[in-house]
């Protein structure tokens, strides 16, 4: 077995709030995602939405079912959202089709398929970011390459906030991941403020692109009780219906966000407006 995974329970606002930043860490953020010749899950009671790593090297990594599932096969019922966050070419094999993904490309997976990982060149091995959540039917795999997405330019220079939020799946059909990748323009360093939360919805976050020696400070919290996260390239945070999912980092980046829950509008926030935030 290829695969290590750990379990994150779901937490109440008010314990997130008397939390110190140990505690906060220990039960937000995601750290060794990406581990050469490994899958590494986190199995979340967030939407029992899976968040992952993977770096195929010179082996086939095969996505088996883990206990949590519950389930003879991963994809039993469930789907999955692959993007490539790094390193060199990958291959998704999805039953008996292979799909090739480069640097921000997108796979969507639907129920019921058997999926296997590699990379190209093992001496350059791909990083898998992995999203998965329950889904009621089965749908097409669709690959949506980065120049595929839907782009929305936000922000500005003067709040530096210029950053350029690519939409994955809005053009396909999903059971309930809502997907994309949001770049910040050099100079740019703030994201999602005004924030906002979205109680129909779980987010995760994935940050990279952000250079080694680079953080990001990642905002959570009920919008009167914030609290921050410190965090660094190829780092995930969990961000929970109630809480808000922001961050300054002290230089550009990028970030993976994904959300699973009850809707799949991505419109459909709850602005967290700066005067009533503390
Ligand atoms: O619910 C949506 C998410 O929080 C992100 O899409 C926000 C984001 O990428 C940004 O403003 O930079
Ligand atoms: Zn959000």
């Amino acid at each position: 077995m290829t695969i290590d995974h750990e379990t994150r329970f779901a937490v109440h606002p008010a314990a997130a709030a008397a939390m110190d930043t140990e505690e906060l860490r220990r039960h937000f953020l995601i750290q060794d995602l990406f581990h050469p010749g490994r899958i590494r899950l986190c199995y979340t009671h967030y939407d029992r939405m899976i968040v992952g790593g993977a770096v195929p090297t010179a082996e086939e990594l095969a996505l088996e079912a883990i206990r949590p599932n519950g389930t003879p096969s991963f994809l039993e019922r469930r789907e999955l959202v692959l993007v490539h966050v790094g390193g060199g070419t990958g291959q998704v094999r999805v039953g008996a089709e292979t799909h090739a993904l480069e640097a921000r490309d997108m796979l969507y997976v639907g129920l019921g398929q058997e999926v296997a990982l590699r990379s190209l060149d093992a001496a350059d091995p791909a990083r898998f970011y992995l999203l998965s959540a329950p889904a009621h039917k089965p749908l097409p795999t669709r690959p949506i390459p980065h120049a595929a997405a839907k782009r929305l330019d936000l922000g500005s220079r003067a709040t530096a906030n210029e950053r350029s939020i690519f939409q994955y799946t809005t053009t396909i059909e999903t059971c309930q991941i809502v997907v994309g990748l949001t770049r910040l323009a050099e100079g740019s360093v703030w994201n999602t403020m005004p924030a906002h939360v979205h109680d129909r919805r779980m987010e995760a976050y994935l940050y990279f692109e952000l250079a080694e020696e680079a953080r990001v400070f990642h905002l959570m919290g009920e919008p009167a009780q914030t609290r921050h996260i410190v965090m660094a390239e190829g780092e995930a945070v969990v961000s929970p219906p109630w809480s808000i999912h922001s961050g300054c980092g002290t230089s550009a980046y990028s970030f993976v966000w994904a959300m699973a829950g009850d809707n799949v509008d991505y419109t459909d926030m709850d602005p967290a407006p700066l005067k009533d935030m503390r």
